[in-house]
């Protein structure tokens, strides 16, 4: 036998497997430098804009990252915290989070739990080579987006083949395409209402407000519109609302083309017309709390809601690192892996 070939026992070494979740990507600072940067990697990505480049790169390079990074770093300073960006800090307290749970439910494994993100550092393919230094082979990859969308998740398979087309001996990376559906993040989500409920008291009506996306995605194939509708009458399910008693939209538009429809936006201010005396607002498509939510939603969408004569307006937080969250990601992680 060659002295280069396994020697007999090296294959029965524990299995290392691994979960990385992955999220978008937020800038490093809340200055306009770090905006920009962090916009204009994510701005140039195809799957997010499919203007032909052409077009797009003097929109993008004369208009939208000579005047956006100013206003957004604005934005980024009103939500920032003394450790970060809220999306990376509670992104690493899920990391943490799922490490624990899974350190302690299998004792005798090796899972470790790292995260990643699109657009920025720590990113895809480093983190997989970094695993793969480490041992560990079988990879959990966890896209934070309950609903699938080219624009998102096909970025996380997207990214990873490029890496896999450079490698040789490449990771057995199983990818999570979706839970939209899944009982045990609906679940979670209609307990954080009942919670929530619980302590500030129910308002009129309930608005579940989905990150939008070009409405010509839709018309393409984009599940995106058909996932976020299902996870919106599975959870007034879940909680016994009648139709009265919810609605849902879509948020954070961005340029002139039509996208995702009613806009979160034109629906607070017709109910804050109707004089609707309190309203909840929860946002089902992020895993994470980030500026969509905590400026946009908590704070401009509050504005208009209540500058159109509307009432009480609440904001209840996403998942995060929440117990039924982790749960949901724990469940998801030990399938992927096989455990
Ligand atoms: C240009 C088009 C955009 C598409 C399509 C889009 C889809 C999409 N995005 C998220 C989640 C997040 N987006 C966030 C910020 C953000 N999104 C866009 C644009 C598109 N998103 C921009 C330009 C920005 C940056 C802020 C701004 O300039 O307005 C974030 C927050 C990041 C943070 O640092 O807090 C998240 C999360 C989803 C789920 C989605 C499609 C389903
Ligand atoms: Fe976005
Ligand atoms: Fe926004």
């Amino acid at each position: 036998m060659s002295a280069s070939l396994p020697v007999a026992g090296e294959s029965q070494q524990a299995k290392k497997r691994a979960v990385l979740l992955v999220n978008l990507g937020t800038p490093e600072t809340a200055e306009p430098k770090s905006v920009r940067k962090f916009l204009a990697e994510f701005l140039s990505d195809r799957r997010v804009v499919e203007i032909p480049r052409l077009i797009w790169w003097p929109i993008l390079h004369g208009i939208i990252l000579t005047t956006r990074p100013k206003a957004v770093a604005k934005a980024y300073q009103s939500i920032w915290w003394e450790e970060g960006s809220p999306l990376r800090v509670i992104t690493e307290r899920q990391r943490n989070a799922l490490q624990k749970t899974l350190s302690k439910r299998f004792p005798n494994e090796h899972v470790t739990v790292e995260y990643a993100m699109s657009y920025g550092d720590p990113g895809i393919a480093q983190q997989i080579k970094d695993l793969q230094a480490q041992g560990v082979d079988h990879i959990a990859v966890l896209p934070l987006y309950p609903q699938y969308s080219a624009t998102t998740t096909a970025v996380v398979y997207d990214q990873l083949a490029e890496l896999q087309q450079q490698q040789r001996d490449i990771a057995d990376a199983r990818v999570c395409k979706y839970y939209f559906d899944r009982p045990s993040y609906i679940k979670a989500l209609a307990h954080s209402v009942r919670e929530y409920r619980l302590e500030h008291g129910s308002a009129e009506r309930l608005l579940m407000s989905f990150h939008g996306i070009p409405k010509r995605c839709v018309d393409l194939g984009d599940p995106y519109y058909q996932h976020c509708v299902a996870t919106a009458e599975a959870l007034a399910g879940e909680l016994g609302l009648e139709k009265e008693q919810w609605g849902i939209s879509f948020q954070s538009r961005l340029g002139k083309a039509e996208w995702l429809k009613p806009y979160t936006s034109d629906i607070v201010q017709e109910w804050g017309r109707e004089k609707l005396s309190s309203l909840d607002v929860i946002c089902p498509a992020f895993a994470a709390d980030c500026l969509e939510t905590l400026e946009e939603i908590s704070e401009e969408i509050r504005e208009e809601f209540q500058e159109a004569g509307g009432g009480d307006f609440s904001y209840i937080p996403c998942l995060n690192d929440s117990a039924m969250h982790i749960e949901c990601l724990a469940e998801l992680s030990e399938e992927l892996l096989g455990l």
